[in-house]
């Protein structure tokens, strides 16, 4: 696409020199490390860089176009300076990668937790259907059958557009997609064309961002909002699936223009779910869709499980699609990695490597966990350093209540010393009850295993799917299930 055109689509800016020599945008990117000879790039100021100061840099890489907020001098290339560098980044991109979000279905999912979980039971839906399918969220992207690597649960919107465009040219015809409460409030979804929002819940979490409980609703509430504002003729309108059971679920009805799907387990819900059995392998339950019943047996396991397949169905449902069809897909899903993944041995001792880390996270894991236990429950848990600070005590606190053997760890530290951090954690603890630290998580996962005896379950939050530790700078390999897995052989060799 040739620049002129595409700046064009910008109502409000002051372009400098007015008149510059046209070409055709090799790239649109906000980050220098990106930059080819060709590109626009976008400064943006952020947390912790400003865009801004590294226009020359920019420039050295061959960037042919800047879009700039704040004035720069010296620059030998045209700049375009706009109000909101972040604003003219959402409109730039959804002109340079064209009809990417409405020549797609695309179903957001929102919520505090289980949106990894509720995108990944939407994908199976659509896959067993026969379709090509996009998945976007904290493990990955994935276009049909490829996996791209993701650094943020929901993208930048260049980065987000430029993956629906691919997703186009692979002929993907479905996507399911997590949107975190951070990328609403960072405008990292603005313009992008939902057809379905889905709310799964709203607990504590990031208060490091968004300060109070009001401030991160309503970054939720944003999903909702930018949902259906305009009715089409087409039939098709967007809809938002809502968790009544949960009071923001209700409230969210009046920031929608949307249609409202409802579902639940304890009010009256359009979507409903009944006769609840969990055991260890699995979970039985009637799901009543409009007062018609049916009886599911899925492989997923828990209370809140049953909450994501709820959410799941009515999405799919949303869209059209055959009750009995979605509920073919439900019985075959096995989960998600990391998600009360179980690792058994031949000592007849358990892990469950689960990522909790949330207090309602860490709590459903371990009521669900207690329901089929039959020997004690060990919980070996740490807490994410440089993130919200008050989930610490009120982990440990459920940790403690919740479990037989409590053992503190760390999480990713970040840049946080790890032993402040179990220090955190442990305030939350009555100072009687005397709790195992080890700032070392491959000791902690041990001595949970040296511990335990028989039919005994060592559930391991707060890291599910990661195959990574980040202490200080360094991202460093380690896996909870290849750890598990590790030391519950060593247990067998050894008893
Ligand atoms: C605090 C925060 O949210 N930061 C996010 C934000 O960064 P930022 O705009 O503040 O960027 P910055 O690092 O200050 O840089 C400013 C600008 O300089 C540019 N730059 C920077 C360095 C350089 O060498 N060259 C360069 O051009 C950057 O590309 C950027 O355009 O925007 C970036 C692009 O969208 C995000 O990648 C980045 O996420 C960081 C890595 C992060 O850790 N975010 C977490 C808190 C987060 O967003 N989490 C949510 C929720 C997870 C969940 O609950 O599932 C998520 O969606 O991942
Ligand atoms: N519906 C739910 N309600 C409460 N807890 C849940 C729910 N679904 C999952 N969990 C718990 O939260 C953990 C994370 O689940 P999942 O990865 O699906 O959530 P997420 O919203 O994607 O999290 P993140 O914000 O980190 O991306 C699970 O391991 C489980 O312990
Ligand atoms: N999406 C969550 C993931 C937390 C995972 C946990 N292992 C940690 O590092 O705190 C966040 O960025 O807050
Ligand atoms: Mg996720």
């Amino acid at each position: 696409m040739q620049a002129s055109k595409l700046i064009n689509n910008l109502k409000f800016k002051k372009v400098i020199p007015e008149s510059f020599e046209d070409f055709s945008v090799s790239l649109l990117t906000q980050d220098t490390r990106e930059v080819i000879g060709g590109s626009i790039f976008v400064a943006i100021k952020g947390a912790k860089a400003d865009g801004h100061k590294m226009v020359q840099e920019a420039v050295k890489k061959g960037a042919a176009m800047i879009i700039a907020q704040e004035k720069l001098t010296e620059i030998s290339v045209p700049v375009v300076y706009v109000q909101n560098t972040k604003k003219a980044m959402a409109i730039l991109s959804s002109f340079f990668y064209e009809t990417s979000s409405q020549a797609l279905r695309i179903i957001g999912v929102t919520g505090t937790n289980g949106k990894t979980t509720v995108t990944h039971i939407v994908e199976a839906i659509f896959r067993n259907l026969g379709e090509k399918t996009g998945l976007i969220g904290t493990m990955y992207r994935k276009i049909d059958d490829e996996i791209l690597k993701t650094k943020n649960t929901t993208p930048d919107i260049i980065t987000l557009q430029r993956t629906l465009n691919k997703m186009v040219e692979k002929g993907v015809s479905t996507v399911a997609m997590e949107v975190s409460s951070i990328a609403l409030i960072q405008g990292r979804v603005w313009g992008i064309d939902f057809d379905v929002a889905v709310f799964t819940n709203l607990t504590q979490d990031h208060l490091d961002y968004h300060k109070t409980m009001a401030n991160y609703e309503h970054a939720k509430s944003l999903l909702f909002s930018q949902l259906g504002n305009k009715y089409t003729h087409s039939g098709d309108s967007k809809v938002a699936v809502l968790n009544i059971d949960d009071p923001v679920g209700e409230r969210f009805e009046a920031d929608t223009a949307a249609e409202i799907l409802t579902y639940g387990i304890k009010k009256e819900a359009m979507i409903k779910a009944g006769n609840i059995e969990i055991h260890s392998e699995g979970t039985d339950f009637d799901l009543i869709v409009f007062g018609e019943k049916f009886h599911l047996s899925v492989k997923m396991v828990g209370l809140f499980n049953v909450y994501n397949i709820l959410a799941a169905f009515a999405a799919a449902y949303a869209c059209g699609v055959e009750s009995e069809d979605i509920i073919g897909a439900l019985e075959k899903f096995p989960g998600v990695k990391g998600r009360l993944q179980l690792i058994t041995s031949a000592s007849k001792v358990s892990a469950i490597v689960d990522y909790s880390h949330t207090p309602d996270g860490l709590l459903n894991a371990l009521e669900t966990i207690n329901d089929f236990a039959k020997g004690k429950v060990f919980c070996v848990v740490g807490c994410g350093g440089d993130r919200d600070k008050l989930k610490r005590p009120k982990m440990a606190k459920i940790a403690v209540e919740h479990s037989d053997y409590p053992i503190f760890t760390s999480d990713n530290p970040r840049s946080e010393n790890p032993q402040t951090i179990i220090d955190e954690m442990l305030v939350g603890v009555p100072e009687q009850v005397e709790i195992p630290t080890f700032v070392n998580r491959r000791e902690a996962i041990n001595f949970a295993v040296a511990m335990a005896k028989p039919k005994d379950i060592i559930l391991i939050a707060g890291k599910g799917h990661e195959d990574y530790q980040i202490i200080g700078d360094t991202k460093h390999h380690f896996d909870d299930v290849e750890e598990a897995k590790k030391a519950l052989y060593l247990k067998e060799q050894r008893d």
